[in-house]
């Protein structure tokens, strides 16, 4: 049989629209697991390329998964494990929003910590509504770290034109919170209510939250909606690594005492010394604090960790309910 290669463009229940060319087939994995894949929650994202064999004109059986340029993953409590959201993406879009729900720079903090060798841009959506000024400070904060940001309203429609420049030609997924707009402001950006039409046909009613990533392609360029989430938590990693989510500690901790430091309560921390004397946010060294320990209480149930009793998961969960 001849293999093609296509792109997953959703995947609901083990069953994947895998596109190629056009041409959308209905796609099972073959054997039901694939044979490289095992430490994750799921074997496949939207985003990521496959090799598959059509069985008919609209199915098809992947073989493959193809190796992935970048990833934006997350911590599935459920799972025990790392969950990929999406893959291959050009661009992660963190959406938050001035209110309901109110601007969360911890959740954009652990956003950034999600993404595995993808840019990130920061869109503050909601800015119909006043921000405090010490919002609007954490906010510009990211600014000044050299994030790409811009704040716009998909209500009113402020700078949606400048959001679409920042998007044309790329294929970027929007993630954050649930409630901050990604499915509206994507309506928005498309000129369509393809995303909610589509999903009030299905359950007929009103009011519709995604439920699965979808991957739409617009005239100028790609993107994904990704479900909201109300909590985020950082994938299982190597805890030295989390701080390349912490940019503006890569100048101080190049001095620290010691060669491994996470700058805790290590003696001779640079960083920490930064955060004393104000160099750095301290709002942001405490979300760096919040999510390195949150990675002592994750080891994925594939490390063969098989001691882990209820009484673990009661607390993740409580955990997660908490972070903020
Ligand atoms: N005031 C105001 N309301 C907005 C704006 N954008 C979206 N909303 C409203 O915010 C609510 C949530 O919007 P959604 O687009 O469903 O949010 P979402 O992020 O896709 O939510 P999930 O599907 O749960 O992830 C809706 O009632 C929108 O009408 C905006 O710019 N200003
Ligand atoms: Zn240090």
């Amino acid at each position: 049989m001849e293999q093609h290669i296509g792109l997953i463009c959703r995947g609901i229940n083990n069953i994947y629209t895998v596109e190629e060319k056009g041409v959308s087939y209905l796609c099972r994995i073959k054997g039901k697991q694939l044979s490289q894949v095992i430490e994750e929650y799921n074997p496949l994202a939207v985003g990521d390329m496959v090799s598959f064999v059509p069985t008919n004109a609209h199915e098809g059986l992947i073989l493959d998964r193809l190796p992935r340029r970048n990833s934006f993953q997350r911590w599935n409590t459920k799972g025990g494990s790392n969950q990929t959201v999406v893959a291959n993406m050009d661009l992660i879009v963190c959406v938050t929003s001035a209110d309901t729900p109110p601007f969360r720079p911890r959740f954009i903090d652990r956003v950034i910590a999600c993404c595995q060798d993808v840019d990130v841009m920061i869109v503050m959506n909601k800015c119909d509504f006043p921000l405090t000024e010490d919002e609007y400070e954490r906010f510009k904060l990211y600014k000044t770290l050299g994030y790409r940001v811009l704040g716009v309203s998909a209500k009113t429609g402020e700078n949606i034109e400048k959001l679409y420049k920042e998007l044309e030609g790329k294929t970027v997924a929007f993630v954050g919170q649930s409630g901050v707009g990604k499915s509206t402001l994507i309506n928005c950006l498309l000129g369509s209510d393809q995303r909610t039409s589509e999903v009030c046909e299905k359950y007929n009613r009103g009011r519709h939250t995604t439920n699965h990533s979808l991957l739409i392609s617009g005239p100028l360029f790609t993107v994904v909606d990704t479900p909201g989430v109300r909590e985020i938590q950082v994938p299982h990693r190597d805890k030295a690594t989390l701080q390349e989510a912490f940019i503006e500690f890569a100048r101080y901790a190049k001095n620290c005492e010691y060669e491994r430091c996470l700058h805790q309560d290590e003696p001779g921390c640079k960083v920490k010394e930064a955060v004393e004397e104000d160099k750095i946010h301290y709002d942001r060294y405490e979300s760096y604090l919040r999510m390195l320990a949150s990675l002592d209480d994750k080891a994925p149930l594939w490390a063969g960790k098989n001691d882990r009793s209820n009484s673990w998961r009661t607390r993740m969960d409580k955990d997660e309910s908490q972070e903020y």
